[in-house]
């Protein structure tokens, strides 16, 4: 397994561009370690695929240059990268049985046959086709197809990355939870480089011990997910993380407080912004507390999610969701307060304390 350096990696399918918004991905420079389980995550069209398929060699960047454990790989073929790749669709031999479709990739880098075989049952349990080990591809599910894609991914360990690229689209809800839980014990087990695109939050969150958060081309944050969740850098990942996303205000400056429309809003210290800057609220559902005290909403929706409810309610015009417990009574006259401890402010989208290193 290998670090991955993306070293100031920038890619325009337009072979003249001229603007930042010429580029599929804009300048992307990080470091990925050794073992890490990275998911990149974001809304469609926003980079990941072409990132996916920078780190595997299927497409050149126009600038920059890929590094696996500190060598330069830029100019080396997928093949010579070393890497495994796993796709949206199966991609199995349809004449060949389970087993060898599992044995296909140990036997085509030689690995003696008892070795194989070893590392073929093995994987045949952990992706449940132990007992279809000797039926040909080709009569079975779209789920089970996919299994052999991931088994036939996981069962080289002489790999420097194992990709996925949306692995689990066509298998059914369930089993998707079952093979992500697999995917992450797999991950824990062996220390696979793993990097993971999806759209799907939940998926990315419970796979990944990294989310790199992409938007427009941009990686715009990369954390755990209780970093995402408490600290989101850019009021993309504060609306994009979470259920319902941050909501976000726009405000005005005046020394150490913020104005939201009439009302005040103390903060711990004034925060270093500049005056033409576009300044924004970030506060997330759960800080939001509903009671007699604090700006006054107008209620327009409640929905019951179980043990809390979602209050959606409007705040000085504006649209704003908060999440309560079920036992909480909404009041007639409804007004609302914010826990400091969730107060974010923006500055043209970015986190003012984080504003100096984009
Ligand atoms: N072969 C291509 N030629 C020209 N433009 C492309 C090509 N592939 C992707 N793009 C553009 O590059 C941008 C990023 O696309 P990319 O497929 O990397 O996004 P994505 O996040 O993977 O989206 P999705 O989730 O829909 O797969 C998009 O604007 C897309 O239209």
């Amino acid at each position: 397994m290998a670090s991955i350096t993306l070293d100031q990696i920038r890619h325009a399918y337009n072979p003249n561009p001229v603007s930042d918004a010429d580029y599929a991905l804009r300048e992307v420079d990080h470091e990925w370690v050794d073992g890490g389980a990275y998911a990149l995550l974001g809304p469609s069209g926003c980079g990941k695929t072409t990132l996916l398929n920078i780190i595997s060699g299927l497409l050149h960047p126009s600038h920059g240059r890929i590094l696996f454990d500190g060598k330069d790989v830029t100019e080396l073929s997928t093949q010579a990268r070393n890497i495994a790749q796993v796709f949206q669709f199966p991609v199995i031999y349809d004449t060949m049985t389970v087993y060898d479709n599992l044995a296909f990739p140990l036997r085509n880098r030689k690995v003696p046959e008892a070795e194989v075989d070893r590392r073929v049952r093995e994987m045949l349990d952990i992706i449940d086709l132990a007992d279809w080990s000797k039926r040909k591809a080709r009569g079975l599910t779209a789920d089970q197809k996919q299994k052999i894609s991931l088994g036939r991914g996981l069962v080289r360990n002489d790999v420097n990355a194992i990709l996925f690229d949306e692995p689990l689209t066509v298998i059914d809800p369930h089993m998707k939870w079952v093979l992500r839980s697999q995917l992450k014990r797999l991950h824990k087990k062996f220390g696979f480089t793993m990097v993971y695109v999806t759209h799907d939050q939940t998926e990315a969150l419970t796979f990944a011990d990294k989310v790199v958060v992409m938007f427009e081309g941009q990686i715009v944050q990369i954390g755990t997910p209780a970093e995402l969740f408490e600290k989101p850098r850019h009021t993309f990942v504060g609306y994009f993380i979470g259920s319902p996303g941050m909501n976000i205000m726009p405000v005005r400056l005046e020394g150490s407080a913020v104005l939201l429309g009439q009302e005040r809003l103390d903060l711990v210290a004034a925060p270093s912004v500049n005056p033409a800057d576009r300044l924004e609220l970030g506060i997330r559902p759960e800080f939001i507390r509903l009671g007699q005290s604090g700006l006054p909403v107008t209620v327009t929706r409640v929905e019951d999610i179980g043990r809390r409810k979602i209050v959606r309610a409007e705040l000085q015009g504006q649209p704003i969701a908060a999440v309560v417990n079920e036992d909480t009574e909404i009041p007639t006259d409804a007004h609302v307060s914010f826990d400091p401890a969730g107060l974010n402010l923006y500055a043209n989208s970015w986190r003012v304390e984080e504003r100096a290193s984009p």
